[in-house]
């Protein structure tokens, strides 16, 4: 397994850039852990397929160097990068048994068949097919192929990492979970570096230590699961994770005191004056409806969500969501909302800003 290093990395399409606009990839430097599980996330078009390629080497950056512990591999081609890959569609020899899939990679890196045989019943038993080694891969379904091509990329222990991109967009929904849930455990036992593309937030954070989220071609947090949900850096990661996402707030920010029409909302912590468009951020799941206390609000409709309630409502002109506990009344007479001060986010100009004062705990 590889520490990779991305140093000053960008890249254009557009053989001619001249300005930032013209980045699918926008300036980034990292680095990802040796051993870490990671999901890069965010929606069609944000460059999750741009960086994934880089690492890969099917592309080359039009800025910056790629290190593999520490060794400029910039220019390597895919092959001599050591990195297994799991796409979108299975990849399999129909022809071949699932023990010659299987076995393939290492029969071209030429180990000889007692190791093979030994590592293919290995790998066999992690993905859960070992009554199938002896069966064609044709006719088998999506599901079973792509966990051929997930312990295809896994045979190897020499691998430097391994890339999903998108790996169970073919996988029936009920198999999904059961397949990432496999993966978890085969990164747990194993400890690849992987890195896991998605658009979906739900497969990201179940499966990733550290989840990198883009938008619009720029790197714009890489936090764990819970760094996420309580300090988005940026409204967009805000909105993205969480279902329903952050409400995003037009206000005044005043040392510890936000304002919104005039209205007043305690803050955690204090905050400087700050310059542009400035916003509050609470999750739905830190508002309270009320009777007596806070902001006026209108309640629109109530959902089930099963073990919650999301109550969608009107605040200040704007669309707000909150969320109730199942057995938390929704009565007609609560026209007011509260905000726990310690989970109210202030943005300027979409990036988070952190408090001048302590935080609150
Ligand atoms: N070969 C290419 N030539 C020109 N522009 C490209 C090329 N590949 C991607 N792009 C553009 O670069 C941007 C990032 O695309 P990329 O495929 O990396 O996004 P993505 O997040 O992987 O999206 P998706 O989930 O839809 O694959 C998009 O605006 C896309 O149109």
């Amino acid at each position: 397994m590889a520490r990779i290093t991305l140093d000053n990395l960008a890249h254009s399409y557009n053989p001619n850039a001249a300005s930032e606009r013209d980045y699918a990839l926008k300036e980034l430097n990292y680095e990802w852990e040796d051993g870490a599980a990671y999901a890069l996330l965010g929606s069609s078009g944000c460059g999750k397929s741009t960086l994934l390629n880089i690492i890969s080497g099917l592309l080359m950056p039009s800025q910056g160097r790629i290190l593999f512990d520490g060794i400029d591999v910039t220019g390597a081609p895919t092959a001599e990068r050591n990195i297994a890959q799991v796409f979108q569609f299975p990849v399999v020899y129909d022809t071949m048994t699932v023990h010659d899939n299987l076995a393939f990679p290492l029969r071209n890196r030429g180990h000889n068949e007692t190791y093979v045989a030994e590592r293919v019943q290995e790998i066999a038993r992690m993905i859960g097919m070992e009554d199938m080694l002896r069966k064609k891969a044709r006719g088998l379904g999506a599901d079973a192929k792509q966990k051929i091509s997930l312990g295809r990329g896994m045979v190897r222990k020499d691998v430097n990492a391994l890339l999903f991109d998108e790996p169970l967009t073919v996988i029936d929904p009920h198999m999904k979970w059961e397949l990432r849930t496999q993966l978890k455990k085969l990164h747990h036992d194993f400890g690849h570096t992987m890195i896991y593309v998605t658009h979906d937030q739900t497969e990201a954070l179940t499966f990733a230590d550290k989840v990198v989220v883009m938008y619009d071609g720029r790197v714009v947090q890489i936090g764990t699961p819970e760094e996420l949900f309580e300090r988005p850096a940026h409204t967009f990661v805000g909105y993205f994770i969480g279902s329903p996402g952050m409400n995003v707030i037009p206000a005044k920010v005043e040392g510890a005191k936000a304002y919104i029409n005039g209205c007043e909302i305690a803050l955690g912590a204090g905050y400087a004056p700050l310059d542009g468009k400035v916003e509050i951020g609470v999750r739905p799941e830190f508002a309270r409806l009320s009777e007596t206390d806070g902001l006026p609000v209108r309640v629109r409709r109530v959902e089930d969500a099963g073990r919650h309630k999301i109550i969608r409502a009107e605040f200040f002109g704007q669309d707000i969501n909150i969320i109730a506990d199942e057995d938390d009344p929704v009565r007609a007479d609560m026209t007011r909302v509260t905000f726990d001060p310690s989970r109210v986010n202030v943005y300027a100009n979409d990036w988070r800003v952190a408090p001048e004062s302590a935080e609150a705990a």
